[in-house]
């Protein structure tokens, strides 16, 4: 008997399989995103036509690889010729401006289906850029879709703690696209200026660029939004309590008992904004000797004082931890790594705030009583 003939390939095969190609900025099929105006097929050769949004798009490569793969596996085809190209500016704001449909500017409203957390800290150097970087992770570990603003605009310290420090979100016309770390889509101050310049902006500046943050950055759909808060009670913290009234705080402190007054204060200005405080975070409590025994560098109690004096729960004691310290220095947060007590203790964190859901402050009720 002789061998069945190969299957002929049509247009509609390709471009079904080309419907699994996404572009890993923008999160969507490369067919949905217009970036495939032809697709020709004679025989057994196919021409796929690339257009990318940009000149220099940074995952051009990747996408003409996968284009390639995904038309090559389509039974009968035997050669691909992909034709890569640059959309046409009107091309690329349609694309635009379909993909934020009909959002408002500000996508992260009160009646948004974002949880926004708002990560704050009477002073610095308590870890809370640290613990903002891990939590943060640890809620995509969860499978939940996760943004972070690193609006501690004097101390950006976020892109480092997530191993991208020379990271440069893409522009796709007026949009940003933030790169993404360890599942995370990330954006910073620190990847608009200079590592080295000193950020010395007055109050307008600093809200019109958090603002931006907000309404620029192309995030897509989240289910959490992550800020890392600036220490204390400066210019940020107001704009964010304007810009985002429905945000939920989370507090980091110290052990130290003197800590309780300044981490008390920051939480008292969210309140005055509109924001729930949700509960605190002890960072560097004990550290675990090897003889068992705990060494209270710190004191300890701080964290359950602020609480206390709040009237919210200790949401999580982490330890002092070296391999912390060193997951943050080398960029991979430690909440990658299984059996580290504050890596636990941060993924324990995570699960309470996901498990605790979307509060009621700030939206609008959608049923009215009778
Ligand atoms: N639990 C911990 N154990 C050991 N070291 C820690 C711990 N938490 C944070 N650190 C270290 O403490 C230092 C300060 O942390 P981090 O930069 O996160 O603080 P911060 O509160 O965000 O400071 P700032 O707001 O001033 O930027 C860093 O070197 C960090 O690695």
């Amino acid at each position: 008997m002789a061998d069945a003939a190969p299957p002929t390939p049509t247009e509609q095969d390709v471009r079904r399989a080309l419907d699994r190609v996404m572009d890993p900025e923008l999160r969507r099929p490369v067919t949905e995103l217009d970036m495939v105006p032809r697709v020709s097929v004679q025989g057994d050769r196919v021409t796929v036509d690339l257009e990318l949004t940009i000149v220099g798009c940074p995952a051009a490569d990747r996408i003409e690889r996968d284009v390639r793969a995904a038309a090559s596996s389509v039974p009968g085809v035997a050669s691909v010729d992909v034709a890569v190209g640059v959309m046409a500016p009107a091309v690329r704001d349609a694309l635009i401006a379909r993909l934020r449909g009909d959002r408002p500017a500000m996508p992260f409203t009160p009646d948004s289906l974002t949880r926004v957390i708002a990560v704050t800290s009477g002073k610095g150097g308590v870890g809370k850029s640290t613990i903002t970087a891990n939590l943060a992770v640890a809620l995509a570990q969860q499978g939940l879709r996760v943004g972070l603003v690193d609006a501690d605009v004097f101390g950006f310290s976020i892109p480092g703690l997530l191993g991208i420090a020379g990271a440069k979100p893409t522009r796709v016309g007026e949009a940003i696209m933030p790169p993404r770390a360890h599942d995370v889509a990330v954006i910073s101050i620190g990847m608009f200026v200079d590592e080295r310049t000193a950020v010395s902006w007055r109050g307008p500046m600093l809200h019109r660029t958090v603002q931006q943050f907000l309404t620029d950055v192309y995030f897509g759909d989240l289910d959490v939004l992550v800020l890392d808060m600036p220490p204390g009670t400066g210019d940020v913290a107001i704009s964010v309590g304007q810009l985002l009234p429905h945000a939920e705080v989370v507090v980091v402190t110290t052990p130290q008992k003197a800590a309780a007054d300044v981490a008390e204060r920051s939480a008292l200005v969210a309140r005055q904004t509109g924001q729930t405080v949700i509960g605190v975070v002890e960072n560097m409590a004990g550290l675990a000797q090897p003889d068992g025994s705990v060494l209270e560098l710190f004191g300890s109690g701080g964290g359950a004082e602020t609480a206390e004096r709040l009237g919210v729960p200790l949401l999580a004691r982490v330890p002092l931890s070296i391999a912390l310290r060193e997951g943050g220095d080398e960029g991979e947060p430690i909440v990658l790594v299984d059996g580290d007590p504050a890596a636990e203790a941060i993924r324990d964190l995570a699960r309470a705030i996901a498990a605790r859901g979307r509060g009621l402050a700030g939206r609008p009720l959608t049923v009215s009583p009778r």
